[in-house]
């Protein structure tokens, strides 16, 4: 280990007093600032204060001794030094920019700041544990420069440039580049009916469009920026062009929906209305929250903000009337105002409720590419499919809405969903269960069913040992991890299997590395430690994952014995449920932090013998105290 001592030593002494007296954790941070790193050595911010390492490296020590700063020595490497919390340094504000990352981290955000910087960045991540001294990770992709809600460039600099602390010139000029990007192509309906693709620039026609676009996309060209576009291949264009960077304007022309009036009756949380005026200002998103956490709500209340003629595509008839109850629970909409759209009942009326299955038919298309929606609300977007995608793809719509408890798709493409209603809203779960809007579970049943058919029709052939593996190893637990794993994909997860194949299969599926008894045992300390490594590498490089580090890990019954991984936040148990109870809450045990952070998801395959056990062993969890959920997965 090496201490970061030495280099200028020699310096005044005389300068030491002072420096040792001055350096509050608010200088320290304006160090950090300007070297534009979240930690810094004692001669960084000796350099940034004017003062010597040696002066600078002692008040960093009593700063650490009050418990304000955290220091790491990595070896070989001087001593770095970080603020404990981003929380802590101050009572007010601090918006910290690294700008070769694209990364913007607010200690403190007003409602301002987080207003404007959800128009044109993502919110990765927030760190702290009170919500009153939460640091907030955000990053500007390139898809939230292109669906940035303004009017040109400029406006979107303006915003940016209001709440950084200083201008930064190749993030400005990269955000317009990005911005011009979007500008580039645009569909127009022609004065003859037919729909037109426009490029900006001939260059643009003969290069892009012709290496990205299929024969049977376009019809003919019309001039050197134009061509006459396969109305049947409108969604493909758009998807195709999105794919090489260029995503399409939208101004085809569409029968216009009348205006619809109807009030909210139920008052909204402070949350939902943030839900609400960010997707006004961006004109589509998805809100992304757990169960229960008041989505539907938020949308009947987007509904009546965009008071337009509204189409709510659902997965199953039985939500379809469960949306219609909800409306007239929680708003004052005349019931003859609302139409019900599948089987047997097809009614168009100012708000309508149909189920996907029927959108994505070719007899019923006319109905809803005819229109221009006002909104369209895709409920539990995650369930769409791949035909109903590019199906309502086509569905022209001022605003779209999309509701979900993960932005994955079973596609396992979140990609899809943004291209197609919008950037996610609202993703940070945390803040909900802290805020006491949703109950956190400690343990989490998920019955997850047959999605396979020959795997449900093998198990109900098979009996004894066999049919317990095929309960097991039901395919749709892979999805189903898939899922979880991105509803909390900044937690470290660990996922238990009990068999082998099972085990390698899952691993191979997400790409991450597979423990099991046969593993060697200095590869199984090497996985360990990548694993575990985050926490310590996270301070030295201001939390961004190396390349070296592991956020997930499949482990067979090994990594039930007794090893340390104190950092795993998230275990999911996909198979292992004919074990012993003790076992069962061994697993629990693992995860379960001292602080209580972690979670634990029991997948039990629907209708087998595997949701007997899940019952037994969480009424066994249920008497310890443990806080238990059950959840029925939709097909
Ligand atoms: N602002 C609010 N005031 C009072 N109750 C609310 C509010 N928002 C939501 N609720 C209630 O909380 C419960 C869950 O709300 P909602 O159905 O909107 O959640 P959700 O996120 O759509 O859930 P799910 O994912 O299960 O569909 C409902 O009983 C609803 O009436």
């Amino acid at each position: 280990m090496t201490d970061d001592t030495g280099d200028d030593a020699g310096d005044d002494p005389s300068d030491d007093a002072t420096a040792v007296e001055d350096l509050s954790v608010d200088r320290f941070h304006e160090a950090l600032e300007a070297e534009e790193r979240p930690v810094a050595t004692a001669s960084e911010v000796a350099r940034r204060l004017g003062t010597s390492q040696a002066s600078a490296r002692d008040a960093l020590g009593a700063l650490v001794d009050r418990g304000d700063v955290d220091r790491l020595d990595v070896e070989a490497d001087p001593v770095v030094f970080y603020p404990r919390d981003w929380g802590a340094l101050a009572s007010r504000e601090r918006v910290v920019t690294f700008p070769k990352r694209r990364e913007i981290v607010v200690d403190r955000p007003t409602q301002y700041t987080r207003a404007r910087l959800s128009q044109f960045a993502n919110l990765v991540d927030t760190t702290g544990t009170e919500p009153g001294t939460r640091g907030y990770l955000y990053r500007i992709r390139q898809e939230d420069v292109w669906a940035a809600p303004f009017d040109d460039a400029d406006a979107l600099v303006g915003a940016l440039r209001s709440v950084l602390p200083r201008r930064y010139e190749h993030l400005e000029a990269w955000v317009r580049d990005q911005w011009r990007r979007a500008h580039r192509f645009r569909l127009y309906t022609h004065a003859d009916g037919y729909v037109v693709l426009e490029a900006a620039s001939e260059n643009l026609m003969g290069n892009v469009a012709d290496q990205h676009l299929d024969d049977d996309h376009l019809r003919a060209p019309i001039s050197d920026t134009e061509a006459w576009v396969n109305e049947t291949a409108v969604a493909a264009v758009k998807r195709a062009l999105y794919d090489a960077g260029y995503p399409v304007e939208d101004d085809r022309d569409l029968e216009t929906g009348d205006p619809v009036e109807i009030d909210l009756t139920t008052d909204l949380r402070d949350y939902q209305e943030t839900w609400v005026e960010t997707f006004l200002d961006r004109k589509s998103g998805v809100y992304v929250g757990p169960p229960g956490s008041g989505k539907t709500v938020a949308g009947i209340a987007t509904i009546a903000a965009v008071g337009g003629e509204t189409l709510i595509l659902v997965p199953s008839r039985e939500l379809a009337d469960q949306w219609r109850e909800e409306l007239l629970e929680h708003s004052a909409v005349d019931p003859a105002d609302i139409g019900l759209y599948h089987g047997g009942t097809k009614e168009i009326r100012p708000v309508t409720i149909a189920t996907y299955q029927i959108a994505g038919m070719d007899r019923h298309r006319s109905l809803f590419d005819s229109r221009e929606w006002g909104l369209i609300c895709f409920d539990e977007c995650h369930h769409v499919t791949a035909p109903v995608y590019s199906r309502t793809a086509e569905l022209q719509s001022k605003h779209r809405l999309g509701l979900s408890a993960t932005p994955v798709s079973e596609t396992g493409s979140e990609e899809e969903i943004y291209t197609l209603i919008g950037q996610p809203i609202g993703a940070d779960w945390d803040s909900l269960f802290e805020a006491g809007f949703v109950q956190e579970p400690e343990v989490e049943i998920r019955y997850v069913p047959w999605r396979e058919e020959m795997a449900r029709n093998e198990y109900a052939a098979a009996d004894g040992r066999e049919r317990r593996r095929l309960a097991a190893e039901n395919p749709a637990k892979v999805e189903e991890i898939r899922y979880l794993l991105a509803a909390h994909r900044d937690k470290k997860a660990l996922v238990f299997v009990e068999y082998l194949d099972q085990g390698a299969a899952i691993a191979d599926a997400l790409g991450v590395p597979f423990i099991s008894g046969e593993t060697p045992h200095h590869e199984r300390a090497e996985l360990f430690r990548r694993f575990r490594a985050d926490e310590e590498a996270g301070s030295s490089d201001g939390g961004s994952a190396t390349d070296d580090d592991l956020d997930v890990l499949v482990v067979s019954r090994v990594g039930d014995e007794g090893i340390d991984l104190p950092n795993a936040e998230l275990a999911v148990v996909a198979s292992g449920l004919g074990g012993s109870r003790r076992q069962g809450s061994q697993r629990a045990g693992r995860t379960m932090r001292p602080t209580g952070s972690a979670l634990v998801y029991v997948l039990a395959t629907r209708g087998s013998s595997e949701e007997e056990f899940a019952q037994r062993q969480m009424r066994h969890l249920g008497r310890k105290g443990v806080r238990v959920r059950e959840t029925n997965v939709a097909e």
